[in-house]
């Protein structure tokens, strides 16, 4: 698979303006969670529009090694689940890749169950952070049987000797972790709560609604959700309908706005408020793009955007908005690099530990390309150069980090000179159609 896969690099130059329509595929994270509540419920799942990256690849694989049996005909993909606590012990250890979410969510999703469970992946998922989900499962009576140093993969879980459901208040904005302990509390006794005081993406809660999950969410005079999850309910296959990821559409979407003359349109983007910071901080910066088209379907709100070329100004981004727009901050800083004046972009701790340390990896990439910008613990200053001008001419490192490739392909088909990022191999994971969608558009990569 491409993570043992030697470097490949890919260079973008300046284009000429960008045109037409794109459709970007599935959201990831809506991705996952259908084939693993498919997986689990009772009887048939289908499934259209389905993100094909590797990432959910690999949580496909999971759910077969547990017992579901998924097929794909004429590009629905079908879904035979187990039913909720009947999963079944995997023979081999579970290969997650480079994917947090898919990893993560599976831990929560097997851990209470009275077998043995081993997790790895690749060098970059190998060094990320794990005990942020084996602290609310141990406190539920999972047992680590072995990690690596630090809580880390590769490590192996076996169910509870006495399953016992928590209340447990997220430490830190991170949707991977309240929907772990949630998919815990599906197969334990009694209500497992979760108390989120900062709110992100609410996939989980909703999907799991739509399965036929009991699942309440309380939103208090703060603010603070309340989620409070049933165990041992039983759950039952949908027909599901996955719309266009935002935080893929980012890449055209912000291509758009910065190469001169450009004018695009990206179909069917799930527009979920839980999702949407970066389209309302461009809008911020005086980016030109437009919500055509905006409807509801399958219970998500979804819109067409169309996207003009847009002279952008330096503003704020309030720490706040951060989990609406946390996989977005590389392209944003590339977006900011052409901006007239400053960007400020805050509350940004949890980039540090995503498929690489993205505050460190985006900031050393502007560098290479001559954008003025500083690295704080939690913050990024980034002082544009309308038009490009004297950007470019470096090469980036990506450390196994499909947004950092991504990221800096866009700005090299603005920038005066060529981008050149080391490996492009990554994209796979969530954006496998990158290159030839873009490529439609009138970017020029090679
Ligand atoms: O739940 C999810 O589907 C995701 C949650 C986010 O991670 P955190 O929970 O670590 O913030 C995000 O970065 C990731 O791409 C997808
Ligand atoms: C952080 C990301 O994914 P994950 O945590 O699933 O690896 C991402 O896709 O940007």
């Amino acid at each position: 698979m491409a993570h043992d896969a030697e470097s490949r690099p890919a260079t973008a130059r300046r284009s000429s303006s960008l045109s037409g329509t794109a459709r970007v595929p599935g959201d990831k994270s809506i991705s996952h969670r259908s084939f693993m509540f498919g997986g689990l419920a009772s009887g048939e799942t289908r499934i259209t529009g389905l993100l094909e990256g590797e990432d959910v690849m690999r949580t496909g694989d999971a759910m077969k090694a547990m017992g579901a049996k998924i097929t794909k005909n004429d590009g629905e993909w079908v879904i035979q689940g187990v039913g909720n606590g009947c999963l079944l012990e995997p023979k081999e250890p579970l290969d997650f890749g480079n994917a947090g979410t898919g990893s993560r969510l599976t831990m929560g999703l097997v851990g209470t169950y009275d077998m043995r469970t081993t997790f790895v992946g690749d060098a970059s998922l190998s060094k990320r952070p794990m005990g942020r989900v084996l602290d609310p499962l141990r406190l539920m009576g999972v047992q680590v049987l072995e990690s690596a140093s630090g809580d880390r993969m590769p490590l192996t879980l076996h169910g509870p000797k006495h399953a016992a459901p928590i209340e447990y208040r997220v430490p830190m904005a991170s949707a991977q972790v309240k929907s772990a302990v949630l998919l815990a509390g599906l197969n334990t006794p009694g209500v497992t709560t979760v108390i989120e005081p900062v709110m992100t993406r609410d996939h989980t809660e909703k999907m799991l609604k739509g399965f036929g999950a009991e699942l309440e969410v309380d939103t208090d005079s703060h603010g603070v959700r309340h989620i409070r999850i049933k165990g041992q309910g039983k759950l039952t296959g949908q027909i599901i309908a996955v719309p266009g990821d935002p935080s893929s559409a980012a890449f055209p979407l912000v291509a758009a706005l910065i190469v001169p003359g450009s004018d695009i349109l990206i179909e069917n983007v799930l527009m979920n408020p839980t999702r949407t910071g970066l389209i309302l901080t461009l809008q911020e910066m005086g980016a030109q793009i437009e919500l055509v088209n905006q409807r509801s379907a399958g219970g998500e709100d979804v819109a067409d955007l169309r996207v003009r070329a847009s002279d952008l100004k330096g503003v704020t981004v309030p720490p706040e908005r951060a989990p609406s727009m946390i996989d977005e901050y590389p392209v944003l800083a590339v977006a900011a690099s052409f901006a007239e004046g400053e960007t400020l972009m805050q509350g940004l701790e949890e980039l540090r530990v995503k498929e690489s340390d993205r505050l460190a990896a985006v900031a050393r990439g502007l560098e290479v390309n001559g954008v003025d910008c500083t690295e704080g613990h939690e913050t990024l200053s980034v002082r544009g150069k309308p038009g490009g001008k004297g950007l470019g001419g470096g090469t980036v490192a990506t450390h196994l980090d499909h947004r950092i490739a991504m990221s800096f392909l866009v700005m090299g088909l603005a920038a005066e000179k060529p981008v050149t990022v080391d490996d492009r191999n990554m994209i796979a994971t969530s954006f496998p159609e990158f290159m030839g969608l873009m490529a439609d558009l009138g970017a020029q990569i090679d």
